[in-house]
């Protein structure tokens, strides 16, 4: 019987090796520590075959903006050639970088734009350490390993706002000693108004309940309300009602500038507003006006329209034109996009992103991706070497199956699935009893059909 090693493809040839990588065991694989992901469905087969993945060495990764050091374990364990940076590059920097990588690893500050992705020839995944696009290259995230961290930060920026700690701290740093009590609050009793209620917002409404708030959200989804919550009918309506206003949607041509004059208008005049969202979903200077006219007692920021790649002294008018008037107002908390980042968070993230990557490059399984439908096929086992698993990404199209069964069929097939998402779909079969050429004949024929997206022969 012939072993895995046998049907390698010649390590001489690159653009060949490019797109194939072999499988490797679930056994390998631990569940994330993180809560009922995706990815903790998966059954690891008692059996399954211990592979490392073919040319190993050859898989390069780039990891960027200080991806937390459990996740860049798990992808070095592999073997892969990890390259790791603390910052997010410039466009042009990244589209030299990109051209040889096969996955990437990024947060919020990196955008793969077209131009990026149009020069990543090789590339085979994106893992966003937090979201996601689309180009056939498959987007894996960490849908909620964050989310408790940015509900605690809140929670502790309606007490610091109502109790006006940011000032007092100040104060007492420059030598100044000012107590005072007038316009500082309890929570207690309060309501707050959460806009969107997601995740984030789930966790914030039972955390703010559980410190004696009455919560209502507004959301364009009719949701169960967790506690005593109550789901308000209108934005407006929520405006209206709530001393304090937080914001958890995502960053969509809806939610651009939600926040705007007409909202602060609704307010409730000595009302709070606390945005850890994305800096787009609040009009900063209508938010400018409404607190120096005294509408808004106070506010916290953690996202801006513009924010760095890197730490450094970057707060100011060249970065985004308000950024000094902000600075010279009272009672507001700005921080520089910190919602998720706690020791927690990021290692949950690591994790379940790095094992998200890993299972892709190895296995080819889909599970949890943003962007392709989910699909899995149980592992192969010791008892099948001589197996390779066929991926094949292509346009969600009819008559496409009939001729990747025509070019498949020839061979015995022991499993396949196929699902579709929009315009793409995702093919996976395991065909018995393939040697190299067989492999690179397959692969070649797959390729040719007009319907391609991408094509990886695994083993
Ligand atoms: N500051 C930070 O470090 C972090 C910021 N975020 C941001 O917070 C956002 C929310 O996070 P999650 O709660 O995890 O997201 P999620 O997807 O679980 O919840 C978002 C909710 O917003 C609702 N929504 C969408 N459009 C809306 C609209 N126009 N009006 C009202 N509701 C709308 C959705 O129906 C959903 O219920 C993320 O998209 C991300 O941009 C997330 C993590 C960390
Ligand atoms: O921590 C980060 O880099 C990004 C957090 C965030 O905004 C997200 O997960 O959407």
């Amino acid at each position: 019987m012939t072993s895995a090693k046998d049907i390698r493809p010649r390590q001489d040839d690159l653009a060949f090796q490019a797109q194939y990588f072999s499988t490797s065991p679930s056994a390998s694989f631990h569940s994330p520590s993180s809560h009922g992901s995706a990815l903790a469905r998966v059954i690891p087969v008692a059996n399954a075959k211990h592979l490392k993945p073919f040319a190993t060495e050859d898989i390069k990764v780039l990891l960027l903006e200080n991806v937390n050091q459990a996740g860049r374990e798990i992808l070095q364990q592999q073997g892969y050639q990890v390259e790791f940076l603390k910052s997010s590059l410039p466009e042009d920097q990244l589209i030299e970088k990109i051209r040889d990588v096969h996955v990437i690893g990024i947060r919020s500050k990196t955008k793969l734009s077209e131009r990026v992705l149009k020069e990543a020839k090789n590339l085979i995944v994106i893992g966003c350490f937090c979201i996601g696009t689309n180009q056939g290259i498959a987007v894996f995230n960490s849908p909620f390993s964050n989310s408790r961290s940015v509900a605690e930060l809140v929670i502790g920026e309606i007490i610091a706002l109502a109790r006006q700690l940011g000032d007092r701290s100040n104060e007492m740093h420059n030598g100044t000693w000012n107590k005072v009590s007038n316009k500082c609050w309890e929570i207690r009793g309060k309501t707050l108004g959460i806009i969107g209620y997601g995740h984030i917002g789930a966790q914030l409404s039972v955390l703010a309940e559980a410190m004696g708030m009455s919560v209502i959200f507004f959301d364009v989804v009719n949701l169960m309300a967790l506690g005593t919550a109550r789901q308000m009918e209108t934005l407006d309506d929520l405006m209206a009602e709530a001393d304090f206003i937080t914001c958890h949607v995502p960053e969509l041509p809806e939610t651009k500038g939600m926040i705007g004059r007409a909202q602060f208008e609704k307010m409730k005049t000595g009302s709070y507003l606390i945005n850890a969202s994305r800096g787009t979903v609040v009009d900063i200077p209508a938010l400018i006006d409404a607190m120096r006219s005294g509408k808004v007692a106070g506010a916290a920021l953690d996202v801006y329209p513009n924010e760095p790649a890197g730490n450094g002294d970057y707060f100011n008018n060249d970065l985004n034109e308000w950024a000094e008037d902000l600075r010279s107002l009272k009672n507001l908390i700005l921080t520089p996009h910190i919602g998720g980042s706690t020791e927690e968070a990021q290692s949950a993230i690591g994790v379940e992103v790095a094992q998200a990557l890993t299972r892709y490059v190895n296995e080819g399984a889909t599970l949890g991706a943003v962007n392709l439908p989910e699909v899995n096929l149980r592992s192969l086992t010791l008892d099948e070497p001589n197996h390779a698993r066929v991926v094949y990404i292509h346009q969600n199209i009819p008559g496409v199956l009939r001729k990747v069964n025509e070019v498949i069929g020839d061979h015995n097939v022991d499993k396949q699935m196929t699902d579709s998402r929009g315009d793409v779909a995702y093919l996976m079969a395991d065909i018995s009893d393939v040697n190299a050429s067989v492999i690179k004949d397959l692969y070649e024929r797959l390729e040719s059909l007009p319907s391609r997206i991408m094509t990886r022969i695994l083993y």
